[in-house]
């Protein structure tokens, strides 16, 4: 056997090289250049011995290299650019023949790190092969032959079909010598397993490696032949579960249509055998329900389209998305889908559609034209509110205006009914198409379902919409006035059903109109949902809070879909995005509510009539708890009226101490305070072995305990008494520190402190003091506290006047010095508290200019007095609005005294109560001169007689 020494280059796993192949790996810096050096030492390209490395596949061992490896020629090294830089040259060899390493001798150094550079090793090559039996070699050609017509089969590029198929041809007339030859190429080439390859290597005979090649190739093309079989059992079994689901979705649906069959065969004749129709039958199993529920919910939503009004938009809605639906199979997302925007379609309470679900389950109206309808309306009204008799009176109008018109429009559906009674032929045509077919049905007009005139004014009828348009109500005023409260009155007074829309903070008008379709969960706006809950086309719509809708913005502009909501003109056909039907709202009766007009846009204002509802005054309040707040209270928390008295002077402390609110809210919230206490109280007596008649019969005992907690006998036992009445001094113990407690101490009389009168945001009228201070400057004005542009040019006015009449005054000794600048140089500096609310308006043009005068006069203005009014140059004070509002305010601040312009003389009168006027003194002024003798009292401030009766030096 031939010996020699090469250089190895170690094919790491699962590299390896046979002869007559090639192959193309990456090397470390040092293989390659020392690969470099061999090309450079020797003439001819270098050959390499290329031994694979056997046990690569852990990592942990050193590396081993194979006996048996091949003698390759270099044929390129290269260094490409973007490489690897552990392994920066690829090396390109070809396999000539085997070889075989000789075993190193004991007294061999150890070999280096393998993998890191070549290194000479003894080699030999093995004896020239000797020629295999005929047999052999014809097994190893039908071998290779079924395994390459297995690959060309199964392969889907073209080139490498044709490739197999030509190595195939070589093999038809391959020779003995070169079958040995043919081996090595076709176990180099395939995609076979390194332990083969590996054996193929390390048998240098030829008639035993073609044995061994016969076997792997037999190997591989029955593995190629058993995925193929496998992955065609799987499309087959694929396709089988996909069939298997279709056709049970079919055998579903005909269950379902055989079901329906049999309950229509079931009602028709249980009229007779008075069986009924939702008896299951007998072999139904419970596992059925799932289905049974499925087939229940088609059949309902079927009934609801073929319910629908015939040729109507929403009928033909119904149809198409009914059809779809049937062709989609169930338990898709888009079944869902459609499912569901039909049952929102067929919720809507059409006009016309005819009513299947039971009619006991819709609240019948009220008689809107029975005679003593709108007496039965006020009686309504008084029992659920105190007081408000404009606005009770107003809504009487309003009612009565309803009436008539519905009365109107009923009279014309029956004289329209009665001309087609008359004219029998005139059998107007109406296309019906009948579900699942195009055929065409001609229903005579008359039979269609419409409402009868005989039942009251039910289901709302298109053709009765022209008459029922009344104008759109809006509430305005502040929290807990009662504005939601009044709306659920005037719905209960018509019989109508009442739903409560919410607009505060709706930013999307498709909160409004709903989403399209198109978008995932969409569903419809507002608008539906209410019709859908009130189940009536004519319900009374309470739009709360109008003026919180969000402005315009990228979501579109809630403002303007409220507007066709609410325009008689347009909101016969509403568009719900979602549902996608003009839907007919006129027959709604909405009415709208608001803190404040400020917020709500122009257009939207001029379709409402608006009702102004003020705070209450606090005999007002005292009515209003005794008679509504605190029955409601007591039935909220589970007792009776035997269990509480609170007394008159108690309440009255509730109300102005622990609330100052124009409502009646936070009352109600306090007296539910007390009520839950004594709640409280009630179930421990009751454990303790207390009861009902215990009060009644033993009262005396009870009630007589001087203070809470107070010990007293029952049946010889004694124990904790319960007391059921609530006097004032027990209200903090209960409440807590009163919030409102010693404001009146802290506003003390002070040199600049004048008290405004003010409205603020939610419409709630009260006090705000306008505090002034000289501080040295250069004769400026400075303003703070979140001001407007209005408010300031009011200060800069009043300023101005105070500094035109400081002589007259005696605030300077010559009209020609600045009052500002003479004696001492000083800036004033104006603040209104609450510094992060925002305030404007031109209403504190007196308060400003009276706190501008008792800061350079010294003079102060009582505490107990408090002022509004406008101001002109000339020194004019002009009318202002929210005086109802401001006069409770001051009213509840326990200011006694108001200073109001001349020209709001009637709106004292008109809108303020009685008894307020009663205890507070009003004092209407034309000029600034009569506000300032107002507020600082009479030949208080010096004026220098001869100028006064000067209005104005301009
Ligand atoms: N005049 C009144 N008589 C009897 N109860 C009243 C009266 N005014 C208000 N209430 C009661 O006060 C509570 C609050 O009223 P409601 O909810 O109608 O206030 P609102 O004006 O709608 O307030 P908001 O502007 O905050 O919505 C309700 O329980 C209502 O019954």
């Amino acid at each position: 056997m031939a010996s020699s020494r090469l250089p190895v280059l170690a094919l790491p796993y699962p590299l390896i090289l046979l002869p007559a192949s090639r192959l193309t790996m990456p090397v470390s810096q040092q293989i390659g250049e020392s690969i470099l050096a061999l090309i450079d030492e020797s003439d001819t390209l270098p050959v390499v011995a290329a031994i694979p490395i056997t046990n690569q596949t852990s990592n942990t061992a050193a590396p081993v290299l194979s006996e048996w490896g091949t003698a390759a020629r270099v044929l390129r090294l290269v260094k490409p650019t973007a490489r690897n830089p552990r392994q920066p040259y690829l090396v390109s060899i070809h396999g000539l023949t085997r070889i075989r390493l000789i075993a190193p001798t004991d007294t061999s150094p150890p070999p280096p790190d393998l993998l890191a550079d070549i290194t000479l090793h003894d080699i030999e090559y093995p004896p020239t092969e000797k020629t295999p039996s005929r047999e052999t070699v014809d097994k190893f050609r039908n071998s290779a032959m079924r395994l390459l017509d297995r690959l060309a089969r199964d392969s889907t590029q073209q080139i490498r079909k044709d490739s197999y198929n030509k190595i195939a041809g070589m093999l038809d007339d391959i020779t003995a010598a070169r079958a040995p030859w043919m081996a090595d190429v076709l176990i180099g080439s395939i995609n076979g397993e390194y332990q083969d390859k590996l054996a193929v290597l390390a048998t240098p005979e030829a008639e035993a490696r073609l044995k061994l090649a016969t076997d792997i190739f037999l190997k591989q093309a029955s593995i190629s032949e058993v995925s193929k079989k496998i992955a065609s059992a799987v499309d087959e079994s694929l396709s089988k579960q996909q069939k298997e689901f279709f056709l049970r979705q079919q055998l579903a649906a005909i269950q379902r249509e055989l079901h329906s069959l049999t309950r229509s065969n079931a009602s028709s004749s249980s009229s007779v055998s008075s069986v009924p129709s939702t008896t299951p039958p007998d072999n139904a199993s419970e596992l059925d329900d799932d289905e049974q529920h499925e087939a229940d919910d088609m059949a309902d939503l079927k009934r609801r389209i073929e319910a629908m009004e015939v040729g109507s938009e929403e009928r033909k809605m119904g149809v198409r998305e009914w059809r779809r639906l049937k062709r989609i199979p169930q338990g898709s997302v888009e079944n869902g889908v459609i499912r569901s925007y039909l049952e929102w379609l067929t919720s809507v309470p059409w006009p016309n559609s005819n009513p299947i679900l039971s009619a006991s389950s819709i609240p019948q109206p009220q008689q809107v034209r029975d005679k003593t309808f709108l007496t039965a309306a006020r009686t309504q009204l008084d029992a659920d509110h105190f007081g408000l008799e404009k606005i009770k009176k107003r809504l009487i109008e309003y009612l009565a205006v309803v009436r008539l018109k519905e009365m109107n429009a009923e009279k014309e559906v029956r004289e329209e009914e009665q001309k087609h009674q008359a004219k029998p032929s005139d059998t107007k045509a109406v296309v019906a198409k009948a579900e699942g077919k195009e055929s065409k049905a001609v229903v005579p007009y008359k039979n269609q379902p419409r409402p009868s005139p005989q039942s009251g004014p039910s289901q709302p009828s298109r053709l009765g919409k022209k008459g029922v348009k009344g104008p759109i109500l809006l509430f305005v005023g502040p929290p807990g006035t009662g504005k939601t409260s009044l709306g659920q009155s005037v719905a209960k007074a018509l019989g109508r059903p009442f739903q409560r829309i919410s607009l505060g903070g709706v930013r999307d008008e498709a909160e409004i109109r709903g989403h399209r379709r198109t978008y995932v969960a969409s569903g419809p706006g507002l608008i539906v949902q209410a019709l859908r809950k009130a189940g009536r086309g004519d319900a009374v719509m309470l739009l709360d809070e109008i003026d919180k809708v969000g402005q315009s913005n990228f979501h579109g502009d809630p403002g303007a879909a409220l507007l066709e909501v609410l325009d008689p003109e347009q909101n016969h056909t509403f568009n719900d995005h979602y549902i996608n039907v003009p839907i007919d709202l006129s027959q709604v009766l909405f009415i709208c509510t608001a803190n404040s007009l400020e917020t709500i846009s122009a257009p939207l204002l001029d379709r409402c009539e608006i009702i102004q509802l003020s705070g209450y005054t606090y005999d007002e309040k005292m009515h209003i708890a005794r008679r509504f707040l605190l029955p409601k209270q007591l039935q909220a928390n589970g007792l009776q009226d035997a269990h509480i008295t609170i007394t008159e002077p108690a309440l009255l402390h509730i109300a102005t101490r622990y609330t100052r609110e124009a409502g009646v809210r936070s009352l109600e919230r306090a007296i539910g305070g007390v009520v839950r206490y004594k709640a409280v109280e009630w179930a421990e007596f009751v454990d303790g072995g207390g009861s009902e008649g215990t009060i009644e019969a033993g009262g005396k005992t009870l009630t007589d305990g001087t203070g809470d907690g107070a010990m007293v006998v029952v049946d010889g036992k004694t124990r904790r008494g319960y007391r059921r009445v609530v006097e004032e001094h027990e209200i903090e113990k209960i409440l807590g520190i009163a919030r409102w407690d010693g404001e009146e101490r802290e506003r003390e009389e002070r040199r600049g402190i004048v008290y405004g009168l003010v409205v603020m945001g939610q419409g709630e009228g009260g006090i705000l003091p306008v505090e002034t201070i000289g501080v040295p400057g250069s004769g400026r004005l400075k303003l703070t506290g979140s001001l407007g542009d209005v408010i300031k040019e009011s200060g800069e006015l009043a300023l101005s006047w105070v500094k035109t009449h400081a002589y007259d005054l005696c605030i300077t000794n010559t009209r020609a010095q600045d009052p500002l600048k003479v004696p001492d140089l000083i800036d004033i500096h104006l603040h209104l508290p609450s510094g992060a609310q925002k305030k404007d308006g031109p209403s504190a043009g007196i308060a400003m200019t009276c706190a501008f005068v008792s800061l350079l006069t010294g003079a102060c203005v009582p505490t107990n007095t408090a002022m509004t009014g406008e101001i002109t140059l000339r020194g004019r004070v002009t009318p202002v609005g929210g005086i109802k509002e401001k006069v409770l305010g001051a009213h509840r601040a326990q200011v006694t005294k108001v200073i109001l312009p001349w020209a709001n003389r009637k709106d004292v009168e008109h809108d303020v109560a009685l008894e307020i006027r009663n205890e507070m003194e009003f004092v209407f002024v034309r000029t600034v001169q009569e506000a300032l003798e107002a507020a600082f009292g009479k030949n208080t401030l010096g004026w220098r007689r001869d100028n006064v009766l000067l209005e104005s030096r301009l």
